[in-house]
């Protein structure tokens, strides 16, 4: 099995580079025990480079970022730029060019874990959201903007191929995993075209699945069972829209968002896998060491798991999750949760 791989690093802006400090010290860690070498190029990226040279990402950026194995992402946007300049510049961007149809989510309460929920029960279940489509595709304009009469759209693109993969893939998932339950979230009660489009690809595909029962829900739904009864969900499939917001609900209620890891996946491997936290560049607590690694380093046992690694990957959550049972509420700055989860993987007993 390979053991160098080149790994791009775009750090990004508020707390992506803090956070994915703490994740590379992490595998770091891990690398050195398993004789595993992570070449890193680090990319300048995000709000700094858009204010000194007006780019978000140069194509020959772009090109040299497609040669990696594998990248590492913080997170992406700040309150000095034009919204969405970044957010579509740059990551979508990424997601979109280096195909990443598989926007991979999992959500598990880990014990000890502060939940809102008073009767959680157990949470294990993961989103495949779709990726490369959707209402992020950039389909839209507006006219007569900034007048009483201005008209915007922002048009969803489902397509039968980009539908097909991602279902296919996350019924894959469901059939590998114990319970083999598939939900669709959609709302095609309303959203007629694509949600009819998403509901026959499932019945479709799910003929080739036959031993992993699927259901449905509508989005609204969806999110009262979220709440309720988290433990129903195994395996969700949604769309690019409901799938980021169904993920940040889903972080709440297993412990918040600087829990919660996510992999842009190219099951095809066709260009290299993107991993980040599911959380953005929080301005609100950028530079003050508050904001939690834990999505960040989490996020890097989705890279070693996607490059093969499983055992390594489960040595970091092992961790995370002793990490998590020794919380006792105290504050603790940035660099220390990461030297302690750090610490820990390197007391574990490395896999032979
Ligand atoms: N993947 C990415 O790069 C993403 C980028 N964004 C961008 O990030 C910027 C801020 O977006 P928001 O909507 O405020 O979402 P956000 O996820 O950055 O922050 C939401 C709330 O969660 C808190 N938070 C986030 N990460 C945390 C962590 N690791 N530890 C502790 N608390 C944490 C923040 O302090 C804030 O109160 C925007 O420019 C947005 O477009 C948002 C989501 C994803
Ligand atoms: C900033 C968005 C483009 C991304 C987002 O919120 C997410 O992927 O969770
Ligand atoms: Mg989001």
């Amino acid at each position: 099995m390979t053991s160098t791989y080149s790994l791009a690093v775009v750090a990004g802006d508020g707390i992506g580079p803090e956070v994915t400090d703490q994740a590379l010290k992490v595998l770091d860690v891990v690398a050195a025990d398993a004789g595993l070498t992570f070449d890193r190029t680090a990319y300048d990226l995000g709000a700094r480079r858009w204010h000194a040279t007006g780019e978000t990402l140069p194509d020959s950026v772009l090109e040299e970022i497609r040669g990696h194995d594998a990248i590492l992402l913080g997170a992406v946007g700040d309150p000095s730029v034009p919204s969405g300049v970044l957010e579509r510049g740059l990551l979508l961007r990424l997601r979109f060019e280096l195909d990443h149809y598989v926007n991979l989510r999992p959500s598990k309460l880990f014990p000890g874990v502060p939940t809102p929920l008073a009767d959680p029960g157990e949470i294990d279940f993961v989103v495949v959201r779709e990726g490369t489509e959707g209402p992020y595709v950039g389909n839209g304009g507006a006219i007569r903007v900034g007048t009483p009469h201005e008209v915007a759209t922002e048009v969803s693109l489902n397509t039968a191929f980009g539908v097909e993969r991602v279902v296919r893939d996350a019924f894959a998932r469901a059939q590998a995993r114990p319970r083999r339950k598939l939900t669709l979230v959609h709302k095609n009660n309303v959203l007629v075209h694509a949600g009819h489009l998403w509901s026959r690809t499932v019945e479709a595909v799910g003929a080739e699945f036959p031993d992993v029962t699927v259901d449905y829900l509508h989005v609204d739904a969806a999110t009262i069972f979220l709440a309720t009864d988290p433990s129903r969900f195994d395996v969700i499939v949604t769309d690019n829209l409901f799938g980021d917001i169904l993920t940040d609900l889903a972080a709440a209620i297993t412990g918040g968002i600087g829990l919660a890891a996510s992999g842009n996946v190219n099951p095809d491997r066709s260009s290299p896998s993107m991993f980040e936290p599911v959380h953005g560049s929080a301005p609100d607590i950028a530079g003050q060491s508050k904001a939690d690694p834990t999505a960040a380093i989490l996020s890097a046992g989705l890279l070693l798991e996607h490059l093969g690694h499983a055992a390594e990957a489960q040595r970091i959550t092992a961790a995370v999750e002793a990490d998590i049972a020794a919380r006792q509420g105290q504050p603790r700055s940035t660099q220390e949760v990461g030297e302690a989860i750090a610490e820990r993987v390197a007391a574990e007993v490395p896999v032979a």
